[in-house]
C-alpha cells in the first residue's frame, strides 16, 4: 500500500496527513458529525460544505482529484466526469470493489449483487435483471397503492378533514416506514409479514454493525468472542433462517402448483428471482444462500434510498408551492380517480422532473466507492496502480456551478425537461442511480414509487413548511435530515 501511495503522490496527487491505521477516516467522521451537531442557518440546498465538510476543504486545498487514504487504502477522489465514465463504463472491466469497500456491505447482507465482484456478480445481475423489468414491475402497482393508501390514511386522521385544518407532521420517519412496507409487500408478496420481521432484523444489524465498525481499525475486532459479536452472529443466523424458510415453503408451493401457473414462484421479487433461477434458462443454478443474500441486497438498496427521495421531495415541493400545484394538476389531469394505471404513470413528465431534481440536490448516495482491478490509465493522464481505491463524490459533482450552472443549488426541476444526458454540461454528471453495467437495478421500481407515492399525497394533501424545520442534511446510510423533516400537511 505505501508502494502504490507512494505512485500516485508521484503524479502530483496531494492529500490530508494520514494517521496510523485510521488513514483519515477518523477526520472524515469528526468533521461531518461536527457539521451535524451545528446545524445550517436557515434553508439553503447549497449543502456540501455542510454534508461531506472533508470534500469541500480539501478540493479547496489540495486540487481535483485529491488523495486520502481510508484504513490502509490510498483512495483518490475523482471529480471530472469524463473519468467517471471511463470508470463506471468504458473500462468498467478495469474497476470493482475492494475488499475493504465490501467489508461492510458483506457482513451486513452478504454477498448480493452489491457486494459481488467479476463473474459472480455478472452472472447474479443477469439472473435479477428480468425481474425489474418494466412490465413485471406494473404488477407491484396494487402493492404500492395499497401501502400508501395507509399513511393517507393515516394522515388524514391526523390532520381531520375540516378546510383550513392544519397539522405539523414529521414526515420523514412516516416516509421510511411506507418504503419499508412497499419494499417487504413488493419483495415478499402475501408473506411481507415474515418480511417485515427479516427487515427490522436488519436495521438492528446494521445499527450493531456500526458499532462494530468504530472499532474496525482494531485488526480482527470482527471475529473476536465479544459480547457485540456474538449479538450479530446470533441476528444473522436467524434472519438468514427466516429467508430460507420463505424460499422452501415458496418451492412447495411451486412444486404443487405446477405448470397450472405462469409464475408459480409468485409475481413478487423473490417469486419472479426464484423463477429465474431455477427456470430462466441458466447454465449456472442459484443456490439459496444466495437468494438469501440478494432478498437482503433489495432491502439495504430499496429501504432508505427511496424514503431518502420521498422526504426531500416532499420538503422541495413545500418550499416551491408554484411545482407543488403543476404537480398537483397533471396528477389530477391524468389520474381524476386514484391512482389506478401503471402505463399513464410514465405521462406524469412534471412529477418525473421533480424526482430527478430531488436527486440531484439530495443524492441518497453522497458518494460511490470502486477500485482498480488492474493497472490503469485514465485518458486525462493519471496512472491508478492496481488496488487504488476511488471516491467518485455524486454529491459534490451535482452541485458543481460548472457543470450545472449558476442555479447550481436552485431547485429548478425544468433542466431534466429533456432527460437527464440534457440537463448539464455533460452527459455523465447526474449520477443519482449511477450509469454503466452497475446502474441501479431497482431504478424502474423506485422510480415507479416515488410517483405513485408523490401522485397520491398530492391527491390528498398541501404541504408548507412549518416553522419548526431545521435544515441539517446529514449522512446516516443515506443523506437525510437529521431532525426529521416537519411539514404543516393540509387535507384537499
Ligand atoms: C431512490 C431510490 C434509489 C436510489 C437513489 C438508488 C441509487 C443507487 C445507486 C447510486 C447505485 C450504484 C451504487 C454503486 O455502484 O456503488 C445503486 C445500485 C443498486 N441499487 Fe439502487 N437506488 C434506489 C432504489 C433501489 C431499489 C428500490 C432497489 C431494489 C429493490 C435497488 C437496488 C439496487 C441494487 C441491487 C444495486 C446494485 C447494482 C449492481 O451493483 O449491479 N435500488 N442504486
Amino acid at each position: 500500500m505505501r508502494k502504490l501511495e507512494a505512485a500516485l503522490r508521484g503524479q502530483g496527487l496531494k492529500g490530508p496527513p494520514p494517521i496510523f491505521l485510521a488513514g483519515n477516516v477518523v477526520e472524515i467522521l469528526f468533521r461531518r458529525e461536527a457539521a451535524r451537531n451545528k446545524g445550517m442557518d436557515g434553508i439553503s440546498h447549497d449543502i456540501v460544505a455542510h454534508v461531506s465538510p472533508d470534500v469541500a476543504a480539501w478540493s479547496k486545498l489540495y486540487g481535483k482529484p485529491y488523495l486520502i487514504r481510508w484504513l490502509s487504502e490510498p483512495r483518490v477522489v475523482v471529480f471530472d466526469p469524463d473519468s467517471i465514465r471511463e470508470i463506471l463504463s468504458k473500462q468498467f472491466d478495469k474497476f470493482e470493489k475492494s475488499e475493504q469497500q465490501l467489508e461492510f456491505v458483506l457482513d451486513f447482507i452478504g454477498a448480493g449483487l452489491v457486494g459481488l465482484n467479476g463473474n459472480k456478480w455478472s452472472h447474479h445481475r443477469s439472473v435479477l435483471s428480468p425481474a425489474f423489468h418494466t412490465q413485471r414491475l406494473k404488477a407491484m402497482l396494487s402493492s404500492m397503492t395499497n401501502c400508501t393508501e395507509k399513511l393517507v390514511e393515516k394522515w388524514s386522521r391526523r390532520v381531520g378533514h375540516a378546510k383550513g385544518l392544519e397539522t405539523e407532521v414529521e414526515v420523514q420517519q412516516d416516509l421510511k416506514r411506507l418504503a419499508a412496507d412497499v419494499i417487504s409487500h413488493t419483495s415478499f408478496g402475501s408473506n411481507y409479514e415474515k418480511g417485515e420481521r427479516v427487515f427490522q432484523g436488519l436495521t438492528l444489524l446494521g445499527v450493531l454493525l456500526v458499532r462494530c465498525f468504530h472499532n474496525s481499525w482494531l485488526p480482527f475486532f470482527r471475529y473476536l468472542p465479544t459480547k457485540l459479536n456474538f449479538q450479530i452472529w446470533k441476528l444473522r443466523r436467524e434472519i438468514d433462517g427466516t429467508l430460507l424458510s420463505l424460499i422452501r415453503e415458496r418451492r412447495i408451493a411451486a412444486a404443487k402448483l405446477g405448470e397450472r401457473s405462469s409464475h408459480p414462484y409468485g409475481s413478487d421479487l423473490l417469486g419472479l428471482i426464484l423463477e429465474e433461477g431455477e427456470t430462466g434458462g441458466k447454465s449456472v443454478k442459484f443456490p439459496e444462500q444466495a437468494i438469501v443474500d440478494e432478498c437482503k441486497t433489495f432491502y439495504l438498496a430499496g429501504h432508505e434510498t427511496s424514503s431518502s427521495l420521498l422526504a426531500w421531495a416532499l420538503l422541495l415541493l413545500a418550499t416551491h408551492p408554484d411545482w407543488q400545484e403543476k404537480a398537483r394538476a397533471e396528477v389530477q389531469q391524468h389520474f381524476p380517480n386514484g391512482v389506478d394505471d401503471g402505463e399513464t404513470l410514465s405521462k406524469l413528465k412534471v412529477v418525473g422532473m421533480i424526482i430527478l431534481e430531488t436527486l440531484r440536490l439530495y443524492p441518497a448516495a453522497g458518494e460511490m466507492n470502486r477500485a482498480s482491478s488492474h493497472d490503469t490509465v485514465l485518458s486525462n493522464g493519471i496512472k491508478l496502480p492496481r488496488g487504488t481505491g476511488i471516491t467518485i463524490p455524486i454529491l459534490s459533482l451535482q452541485h458543481d456551478p460548472e457543470l450545472w450552472g449558476p442555479d447550481a443549488n436552485e431547485f429548478r426541476p425544468e433542466r431534466f425537461a429533456n432527460g437527464t444526458t440534457k440537463a448539464c454540461k455533460h452527459p455523465n454528471a447526474f449520477l443519482g442511480f449511477s450509469f454503466g453495467p452497475r446502474v441501479c437495478i431497482g431504478q424502474g421500481l423506485a422510480v415507479m414509487e416515488a410517483k405513485v407515492v408523490l401522485a397520491m399525497l398530492l391527491q390528498n394533501f398541501s404541504f408548507r413548511l412549518s416553522p419548526n424545520y431545521r435544515h441539517n442534511p446529514t449522512v446516516q446510510i443515506v443523506i437525510q435530515s437529521f431532525t426529521g423533516i416537519q411539514l404543516l400537511v393540509q387535507k384537499i
